[in-house]
C-alpha cells in the first residue's frame, strides 16, 4: 500500500511510568509524595510520523526531565491535581506547536507512623498502609494561544474492602438460567475503583514558562495541607479535601449500608461524594463483586450453607461480578 492511501488520524506520545519521589522539608518536619507520572502530548507533530521529521519532536526523555524539574521547583508538588495542572500548563506554554497535554498521576500511599509511646504522627517516618492509589487525570487544551481549558478527574483504585454481614441479594430474575440462591446474608468484598470529575476550568496561558505559576485563584484560603478553607471547598483547588472525603464516604457507606446489592450500595456512595463536594460534577464507581462461596459440607453431615451457619468460604478469584455506574449532579 502506498502512503497516499492512508492518513494519520491521531497521534499522541510521551513518557509513561515516570517514577518520582519528593521530600519537602519544613525544618525537621517532612512531607513526602511518591508518584508514577504519565505525560503525553498532542499537537502539530504529524510529520514526525509521516515524514520521519524529528524537528517537531520534544523527546520523551525531555518530557521526563521536565517532570523531574517541576517536581524540584513547583510549589504544587504535594497535591497531584495541582502538580499535573502545573506540569501540563508548563509544557503548553513552552512549546507553541503542542496543543494538548494528558497528565496522569498515580500516587502511592505513604502515611505517617505513629510511634507507640508518642501521641503525634512522626515527622519523618512513614508506612505503606494500603495498596490503594490515588489516581489523577488532567487533560489540558490550549485555546487561541491565550487560554488553557482543563479537565480534571481524580479518584481511587485498588481499595480492597470486605464485610462479613450486612449484605443480601434477593428478588432477582429467576428463570431457566438461574442457579444462584437468594441470600439474606452474604459476604461482600470489592476492590473499589472510583473516578470523580470536577467542573472544567480555564487557566490563562502562562506567558513565560519560567514564571512557574498557573493562576491558583487568589481568593482561596488554604490550610497547612493545602485544603481549601471556606469558599471553593469541594472544588478542584480543594483536591486534597475532596480526596479525603471521597475515601471516607466510600468506606463509611460500604461499612454501614444494609446492602441490597452492589448496585444499590454503589449509588449511595456516589450520592454522598456528590453531596459533600460542590465542585464534583459526576462520579463513576467500578466495583467487582469478589465472590466468597460457602463450602458445601452436607456430605459429612455439617451445615455450612444456612447463612447463619456459613463460616467456611472459598474466595473465588475469577470470575467476579463487575458493577459500574456514573452518577451525575443534576
Ligand atoms: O449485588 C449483586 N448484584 C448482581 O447483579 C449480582 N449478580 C449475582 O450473581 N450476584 C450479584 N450481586
Amino acid at each position: 500500500m502506498s502512503t497516499s492511501e492512508v492518513t494519520l488520524t491521531s497521534a499522541r506520545y510521551g513518557k509513561d511510568k515516570v517514577r518520582l519521589f519528593r521530600v519537602k522539608r519544613e525544618g525537621s518536619f517532612h512531607y513526602i509524595v511518591e508518584y508514577n507520572v504519565t505525560v503525553l502530548i498532542e499537537g502539530d507533530i504529524d510529520v514526525a510520523y509521516t515524514e520521519a521529521d524529528n524537528g517537531v519532536v520534544v523527546a520523551t526523555d525531555s518530557l521526563k526531565n521536565i517532570t523531574y524539574y517541576l517536581a524540584k521547583v513547583s510549589d504544587h508538588i504535594l497535591i497531584p491535581e495541582r502538580f499535573a495542572l502545573h506540569l501540563g500548563t508548563h509544557i503548553l506554554s513552552k512549546y507553541a506547536h503542542i496543543h494538548k497535554a494528558f497528565i496522569t498521576i498515580e500516587q502511592l500511599r505513604w502515611s505517617r507512623i505513629t510511634v507507640s509511646d508518642e501521641e503525634k504522627p512522626h515527622p519523618h517516618s512513614f508506612i505503606r498502609d494500603g495498596d490503594d492509589k490515588r489516581i489523577v487525570e488532567v487533560v489540558l487544551e490550549k485555546e487561541d494561544g491565550v487560554e488553557i481549558t482543563g479537565k480534571v478527574s481524580a479518584g481511587i483504585s485498588d481499595l480492597l474492602v470486605l464485610k462479613s454481614t450486612g449484605s443480601a441479594f434477593e428478588g432477582f430474575i429467576r428463570d431457566e438460567y438461574t442457579t444462584l440462591v437468594e441470600v439474606s446474608d452474604r459476604i461482600f468484598s470489592t476492590s473499589v475503583d472510583l473516578t470523580y470529575t470536577f467542573s472544567p476550568l480555564s487557566i490563562p496561558l502562562p506567558r513565560d514558562p519560567a514564571l512557574l505559576d498557573f493562576n491558583v485563584p487568589k481568593y482561596l484560603v488554604f490550610d497547612r495541607q493545602g485544603g481549601v478553607v471556606g469558599e471553593g471547598k469541594g472544588g478542584v483547588w480543594d483536591a486534597l479535601g475532596v480526596a479525603e472525603r471521597a475515601r471516607t464516604a466510600t468506606l463509611d457507606v460500604f461499612a454501614t449500608d444494609e446492602s441490597a446489592s452492589v448496585q444499590a450500595t454503589l449509588f449511595k456512595m456516589a450520592q454522598r461524594v456528590i453531596a459533600e463536594n460542590a465542585g464534583v460534577q459526576d462520579v463513576t464507581y467500578k466495583l467487582p463483586n469478589k465472590h466468597y462461596i460457602p463450602v458445601d459440607m452436607k456430605y459429612i453431615g455439617v451445615d455450612n450453607l444456612t447463612p447463619s451457619k456459613a463460616e467456611v468460604f472459598v474466595p473465588v478469584s475469577a470470575p467476579s461480578g463487575l458493577i459500574s455506574a456514573t452518577i451525575s449532579r443534576k
